[in-house]
């Protein structure tokens, strides 16, 4: 197979691109953390190295067993392109917004419309999830051979607000606030969300009329190839547009003042330097190539391992360039990012209301849970297994991407009831003292070690945490 193509950016600007890439000095990442660590008021934490771990996450005090170690906000997320079939979240927090009836009625009505065109997107998913994952990301029809259908009508009634559904009002949402672009693909639960969204980096990556149509035409081109093959290029996609929004607004910022201050600056060093500092959440985290990352999947065998990688590195070229096409930036483009690169990812996942009211109705007392089971239950045969999918995604989080792994993990990431949105939060699994360092586990930890170590091989690391230590044979 031919190796991609190199193009001549890497050519032009190898010492740029370099000095990109590099490692962030022990002083800039000491920094950035304590300024991410102040804006956030995350006080109870802090950013250290080691030697050996690289970063990691410490407590700045002391922590009890369920105790909330960080709630860490998105920097970048995408929801999973067949998730959306089935989760109807906003664009950029991923709270569930409509109503109760208009997920349940979405749902059915999408996963019918998905069955009967019958092409899936992400057709060559390649992530590290296995068949029974990639099966409860895609999620719709998972369970079809237990669906019973509803009466004519019913999705429509649902969808369209004509069919309340009993105890409903216990569960409310946001109304879904369309994105101001009118692209018609995203929606949000406040105007602040859609404002943030488009700010940060769908101002960008629009399809609406507002966006000029050959760019148009480009990005509708680019996120087919991503549903196609894998939707992690969308997140990369948001991250670039995000850095590239970022430098927008710092150069804005800073012209006058440094025209003011030199007149004799030199703006191309100092726009580089701007890049920089646009890149920087990016560069200061934990960063792999994704070709080389990716889990051989279990159909190939390892002898054609070279050629799988080879395979998926032309398609991150490839999505690469038709990004390119579409959001060029021309100093962007000059300086930053030929070469895909890709941060230390984590699941993004937000627990379902729709689940939770049918967890409601089936707690009721009689009467009451008989009257509204002559409603209810009929939903609930026609969704199946499918009522409780929760929106799920892939994003990229500052703080929680300096945790380190430990098969004895004194933390772990997980959801509470007030927990709605996709925010990564870290809750103590026993006590914690002040200067220990705070560790989750990234696979299940009460596996054998054997299974520990090839899990986490899918992670590119061989695990040093004291069990495994211990346990090494
Ligand atoms: C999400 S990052 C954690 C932060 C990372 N230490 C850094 O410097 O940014 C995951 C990487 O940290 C290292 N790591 C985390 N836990 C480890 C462990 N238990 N044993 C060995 N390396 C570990 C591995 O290099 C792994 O790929």
């Amino acid at each position: 197979m031919e190796p991609p193509p190199i193009c001549s950016i890497d050519s032009l600007c190898s010492n740029q691109i370099s000095s990109l890439l590099s490692p962030p000095s022990s002083l800039l990442l000491d920094q950035y953390y304590h300024t991410l660590l102040s804006s956030t008021h995350s006080s109870a934490i802090n950013v250290q190295q080691d030697p050996n771990f690289g970063k990691g996450v410490y407590a700045a005090m002391p922590f009890n067993e369920g105790d909330l170690v960080l709630n860490d906000r998105i920097f970048v997320g995408v929801q999973h392109c067949q998730n959306k079939i089935d989760c109807f979240v906003c664009s950029f927090c991923f709270r569930f917004i409509g109503s109760i009836e208009l997920q349940i009625g979405r749902m059915l009505y999408l996963q019918e419309v998905n069955a009967s065109e019958n092409h899936g997107c992400n057709e060559m998913e390649m992530d590290s999830s296995d068949e029974e994952e990639s099966s409860q990301q895609c999620g719709s029809g998972s369970s079809s051979k237990t669906k019973i259908p509803l009466p004519e009508g019913v999705v429509e009634s649902l969808m369209n607000g004509q069919l309340i559904l009993p105890y409903s009002k216990e569960f409310p949402l946001p109304s879904p606030v369309p994105c101001h672009g009118g692209c018609g693909e995203v929606y949000y639960c406040s105007a602040s969300c859609a404002e943030a969204d488009w700010e940060s980096s769908h101002s960008l990556l629009c399809t609406g009329e507002r966006s000029d149509p050959a760019r148009r035409e480009a990005l509708l081109k680019f996120v087919k190839h991503a549903n196609e093959t894998n939707d992690i290029f969308l997140l990369a996609a948001k991250a670039i547009s995000t850095t590239i929004l970022r430098y927008r607004k710092l150069k804005a910022n800073n012209f006058d003042e440094q025209v003011k201050r030199d007149k004799s600056y030199d703006s191309n060093n100092h726009n580089f330097s701007l890049l920089l500092e646009a890149w920087r959440p990016i560069s200061m985290g934990y960063k792999r190539r994704w070709w080389d990352c990716v889990a051989l999947p279990e159909d190939i065998d390892s002898s054609d391992e070279a050629s799988f990688r080879m395979q998926i590195k032309e398609l991150a070229f490839k999505s690469l360039q038709l990004l390119k096409t579409a959001i060029f930036d021309k100093e962007y483009c000059n300086n930053l990012y030929n070469d895909p690169e890709f941060i230390f990812v984590s699941d993004l996942v937000v627990a379902s209301p729709v689940e939770d009211y049918f967890l409601y109705i089936d707690d009721l007392t009689d009467p009451n849970k008989e009257e509204a089971e002559k409603i209810t239950q009929p939903i609930l045969d026609a969704l199946g297994e499918d009522y409780s999918i929760c929106c799920q995604g892939t994003a990229f989080f500052a703080l929680q991407s300096c945790m380190n792994h430990s098969c004895c993990p004194n933390a772990k990431a997980f959801k509470r009831d007030e927990d709605r949105d996709g925010q990564a939060t870290i809750i103590a699994l026993r006590s914690i003292s002040k200067g220990e360092e705070i560790t989750i586990s990234y696979v299940d930890e009460d596996l054998p070690y054997d299974e520990r170590q090839a899990s986490l091989a899918d992670y590119g690391f061989r695990c040093r945490c004291p069990k495994c230590i211990e346990e090494e044979p």
